[in-house]
Order: C-alpha cells, then sequence, then structure tokens
C-alpha cells in the first residue's frame, strides 16, 4: 500500500475564540472546500516546520506557539493523507490571503455551517471539546455531589460525565436532573452513563456508553444534536465506536489505576499507536492519569485527560 501524503493544518485560534479557515481554489483537489490553512510536507521537514513554512507563504504571518491537536489517516478514494493538525495559540502579525483565497475568522460553533474536506469531520468536534473530562465518583450523597460538582464547574470544568453503576433508574434521573440544571447554567455539557433513552427522560447533553452499551448496539443510538461517546479498551471497540459514529471515545486503562486494579494498562506506545491508526475522532486517555499528563497526551494525538480519582475526588487532587 502507498505511504500518506503528510500534511501540516492549522487551526489558528484567537483572542475571541474564534478560529481562522480558508478557501481552497475550485481548480485544486478538494476545491471550493473550506479547510484549515496548511499543506504537505517537504521530505526534510518536521510536521511543525512544516506548518510554520505553509501558514507564512499562505497567510504571512509567524507562528510562535503552537501544540499539536490530533492526527487522522483518512483515504479518499484517489489517496491517504495523514493530517497534521496543531491548534495554534499565538502568532505575530495580521493573516491575509496570500495566494488570492478567501479567509475568515469564524465562532468555533458556527464550523458546521461550512463544508470541509471528509477528512475534517474530527478536527472540528476536537476543536469544540475541552481537554478534560471529568468522570464522577461517588455521589451516595447528593448534596454533597452537587456541591463538588459546582466547585468543579467554578474552576472551569466543560465536560462531565454522570456515572453511577450502583443507582436504580429513579434514584439516577433525580440526580442527572440537578447535574444538568448546574451543568447547563454553566455553559458545560453533562453526558450520562446510562442507556441512550434515559435522554428522554433527562434532557442532557448527550450519552457515554459503557464498553457493554457499546458493543451491542448496531447504530448511532442518539441524534446529531446529542453527543455519543463510549468507553473503548482495544481496537475491536474502537471500531465499533467509529461504526456508530461516536464524537470521542475515552481509552483505558492507560496506566494502572487504583479504580480498575485487575485491568491491564495499555501504556503510552500502544496509546498513541491505537489513538493514531484506528480512532478517527478525539480520544481521552482514561486511567491513571493526573492533570499534568496533558501535554504528554497532546503530544501523542491525544484530545485530553480524563479521570476520576484526580479530578471528582478531592482528596486525591494532585496540586498541579
Ligand atoms: N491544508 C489542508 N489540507 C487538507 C485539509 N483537509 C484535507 O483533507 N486536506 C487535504 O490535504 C491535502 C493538502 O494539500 P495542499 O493542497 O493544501 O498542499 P499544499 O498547500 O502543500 O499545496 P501545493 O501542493 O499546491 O503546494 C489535500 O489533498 C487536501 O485536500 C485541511 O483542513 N487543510
Ligand atoms: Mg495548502
Amino acid at each position: 500500500m502507498p505511504h500518506p501524503v503528510l500534511v501540516a493544518a492549522a487551526a489558528i485560534i484567537n483572542d475571541q475564540q474564534e478560529v481562522l479557515i480558508s478557501k481552497r481554489p475550485h481548480d485544486v483537489d478538494q476545491g471550493g472546500l473550506w479547510e484549515f490553512p496548511g499543506g504537505k510536507l517537504a521530505p526534510y521537514e518536521t510536521g511543525y516546520q512544516a506548518l510554520k513554512r505553509e501558514i507564512h507563504e499562505e497567510l504571512g504571518i509567524t507562528l510562535t506557539r503552537a501544540r499539536p491537536l490530533l492526527r487522522i489517516n483518512h483515504a479518499y478514494p484517489h489517496k491517504k493523507i495523514l493530517l497534521d493538525v496543531w491548534k495554534v495559540e499565538s502568532f505575530q502579525g495580521e493573516p491575509w490571503g496570500r495566494e488570492g483565497q478567501p479567509v475568515r475568522w469564524v465562532k468555533l460553533d458556527e464550523l458546521v455551517n461550512y463544508s470541509f474536506p471528509d477528512a475534517n469531520k474530527p478536527i472540528i468536534q476536537a476543536l469544540t471539546l475541552p481537554d478534560e473530562y471529568v468522570i464522577t465518583g461517588d455521589c451516595n450523597d447528593p448534596d454533597h455531589a452537587l456541591e463538588r460538582l459546582q466547585e468543579l464547574l467554578t474552576a472551569g470544568a466543560k465536560l462531565i460525565q454522570l456515572r453511577q453503576p450502583t443507582l436504580s433508574e429513579e434514584d439516577f434521573c433525580l440526580l442527572a436532573e440537578r447535574f444538568q440544571e448546574a451543568c447547563q447554567a454553566a455553559g458545560a455539557r453533562l453526558l450520562l452513563n446510562a442507556a441512550p433513552e434515559l435522554l428522554k427522560k433527562v434532557d442532557a447533553a448527550g450519552i457515554h456508553l459503557t464498553g457493554q452499551r457499546l458493543m451491542a448496539l448496531k447504530e448511532r443510538p442518539v441524534g446529531q444534536d446529542k453527543l455519543l461517546a463510549a468507553s473503548c479498551h482495544d481496537p475491536a471497540s474502537i471500531r465499533q465506536a467509529v461504526k456508530l459514529d461516536a464524537d470521542f471515545i475515552t481509552l483505558s486503562p492507560v496506566l494502572p489505576t487504583t479504580t480498575h486494579p485487575e485491568a491491564a494498562p495499555l501504556g503510552w506506545q500502544r496509546f498513541k499507536e491505537l489513538v493514531e491508526y484506528e480512532a478517527k475522532m478525539p480520544v481521552f486517555a482514561l486511567g491513571g492519569m493526573r492533570p499534568s499528563d496533558r501535554q504528554r497526551i497532546f503530544a501523542l494525538g491525544g484530545q485530553g485527560v480524563a479521570g476520576i480519582s484526580h479530578f471528582w475526588d478531592k482528596d486525591s487532587r494532585h496540586p498541579d
């Protein structure tokens, strides 16, 4: 099989949290579609070197800080590409279309209104998801759990999974209602670790499928207006999440973890391989994670950290 064409692309974010997109000329491959500026790596270049060169050539700006966002392997009918996408956090100069291409700053939640090449869907997901996914631990005392949730929301948490496998459906719904109200008020999104039908009772942002629910489904159980996430542990479960058109997954356990001591950890190398070659969507690393693992996860192509111990449980929260 021929090697994929290596392409570096930039999601350039400004102070208003808008991202820069540019329009491909009509007479080239994928012509007329919007894209993230960038281009092919020269044979001697790393992804970041190519990114800096292409962005200067196409937009006339100099990148000063960027971090890996995600890497997408995509097969078009006529070629395979590996898109190495970076999130640009700082740059010098004022971008303009140096090659005559239209460029536009777009709010993140408006990206869905533009037509991009097929490979780009995960980039749009990655840009609209945060880099931390908090999973609830002990909620035996609902008032105490609400207090803890409020603390996390105040500290900036934007994506929460309500996971209470031992609660009855009725008690789960009661708690979920209260969680949803608090999350909505804080502009955060709540996913229910529950049967997808529960969204009819509690209008949360989405569903997080356990490994078992994931494998039992034949098609995406919720509409595109809801988030669908799943717990994956191996290539088979990741492929099933891809088949169901999930929006993101957790991959676990990356490291040994106190909540699932029996599970064999994947390790960082396997995490990277599964993210790059199997998952065609954002992946949160789960299992033994600390908030300080974020930079390493970015470097391996992951979306960010997920966890219970160092995120929900206050006592074990690490100073970083
Ligand atoms: N830059 C960029 N390329 C993308 C995106 N999505 C996507 O599928 N691609 C594909 O990746 C390839 C990038 O090639 P390119 O035409 O931008 O490369 P380039 O800037 O080096 O152009 P050149 O070869 O004309 O000098 C194209 O096949 C393009 O369709 C994206 O968001 N940004
Ligand atoms: Mg280009």
